[in-house]
C-alpha cells in the first residue's frame, strides 16, 4: 500500500541501514499462519473471473512447500528465476527514498508482520497479506516486473525534482489500484483491491465510484484518499500501454506542467475525460453522513 507516510528516517534497532529485517519465519504463530489461509482461501475463491490474467498466473508463485505465510526467502529464490525479483522484509513503512532504492533494484519491500483476526477485512498499513498476496504475484509478470523497476528509477528522479507528489498518485491509481480491459471484461490487476475481500467486489460491481479511462497527467492529477474505498478508478488497455507511456515518456517536462495546474479533487469528472462509469458516489455520501 502507499501513502504519504510519516516515517521516522532513521531505521529501528533490529533494521539494517536499508531498513530490512531478518522475516524471522520460524517465528509465526499458528494462528498468524492460521490468518494467512483463512484471507488467502477467501481471496481466491473470490478473485477468478475478477482479478486479471496476469495476476492470476502470478499467483502461482505463491504455491510454496508450506502452507501458511511464505517464507520469503523460499519465495524469492522462485521469483529471481522469473523476473530478477526478490522480497525483503521491513517493519513497516519506509522512507520514500529507502522505498525508491530497493524497486530500483527489483527488491520489493514487505512488512513482515500480520493483520488480526479482528482486522481481516480492512487495515491500513501494508501487512504480509497486502504485500505478498496483493504485490507479489504481479512481479511474476516480465512486462509489470519492468515496470516496478522503472517505477523505483522513476521515484529516485522524482525525488530530485520535487515531484514525489504526481508520482505517488501514479503508484496509487495503477499499481495499488488499478483496473485493466481485458477484451469486454473489466480486470483488476491493483495490489490495495486484490488484498481486500469488500473491495474486490466494490471495484468491479458497485455503481458508486468513477471508472475512467487512464491517461498519465489526469492520473498525477488527481488527489486519492488512503482510508477507505476509492472513488476513482483508471481503467488501462494493457500494462504493454502502462510501460509505453510511463516508462517512454520523460517525466520532467511533464512535471513542471502539472505544477502549474490545479490538482483534481477525488470523484470529480473533468472535461476530456474517457468516462467509463460516472459514478453515484453514494458510498462516500453514506459514509460521510456516517
Ligand atoms: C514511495 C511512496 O511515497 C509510498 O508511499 C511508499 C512509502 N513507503 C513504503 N513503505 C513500505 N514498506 N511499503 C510501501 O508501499 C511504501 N510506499
Ligand atoms: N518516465 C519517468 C520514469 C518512470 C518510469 C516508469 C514508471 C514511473 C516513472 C521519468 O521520466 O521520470
Ligand atoms: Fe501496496
Amino acid at each position: 500500500m502507499a501513502d504519504e507516510s510519516h516515517v521516522t528516517e532513521t531505521p529501528p534497532a533490529e533494521a539494517a541501514a536499508d531498513w530490512t529485517i531478518a522475516q524471522n519465519w520460524q517465528h509465526y504463530t499458528a494462528e498468524e499462519h492460521a490468518t494467512w489461509d483463512t484471507l488467502f482461501a477467501r481471496q481466491s475463491q473470490l478473485l477468478p473471473g475478477r482479478a486479471s490474467d496476469a495476476y492470476l498466473r502470478g499467483l502461482d508463485v505463491l504455491k510454496l512447500s508450506k502452507p501458511g505465510i511464505p517464507d520469503f526467502a523460499e519465495l524469492s529464490e522462485r521469483l529471481m528465476k522469473l523476473t530478477g525479483w526478490q522480497v525483503v522484509a521491513v517493519p513497516g513503512l519506509v522512507p520514500d527514498d529507502v522505498f525508491f532504492d530497493h524497486m530500483a533494484n527489483r527488491r520489493f519491500v514487505a512488512g513482515n508482520f500480520i493483520r488480526r483476526p479482528d482486522q481481516l477485512d480492512y487495515l491500513q498499513e501494508p501487512d504480509v497479506f497486502h504485500d505478498v498476496f496483493g504485490h507479489v504475484p504481479m512481479l511474476a509478470d516480465p512486462v509489470f516486473a519492468d515496470y516496478l523497476e522503472a517505477y523505483g528509477r522513476g521515484g529516485q528522479r522524482a525525488l530530485g525534482l520535487d515531484a514525489l507528489k504526481y508520482l505517488g498518485r501514479l503508484y496509487w491509481y495503477t499499481v495499488e489500484f488499478g483496473l485493466i480491459q481485458e477484451g469486454d471484461d473489466l480486470r483488476i490487476y491493483g495490489s490495495g483491491i486484490v488484498s481486500s475481500f469488500a473491495e474486490s467486489r466494490f471495484a468491479l460491481d458497485d455503481p458508486s465510484p468513477n471508472r475512467i479511462a487512464f491517461d498519465i497527467a489526469r492520473v498525477m492529477r488527481t488527489e486519492y484518499r488512503i482510508d477507505d474505498f476509492q472513488q476513482n478508478y483508471f481503467v488501462i488497455p494493457s500494462f504493454e500501454e502502462l510501460l509505453r507511456v510511463t516508462v517512454e515518456t520523460d517525466f520532467a517536462p511533464l512535471y513542471e506542467e502539472l505544477k502549474a495546474q490545479e490538482d483534481i479533487p477525488v470523484a470529480a469528472i473533468v472535461a476530456g475525460d474517457r468516462v467509463l462509469t460516472q459514478g453515484t458516489q453514494h458510498y462516500a455520501r453514506s459514509k460521510a453522513r456516517g
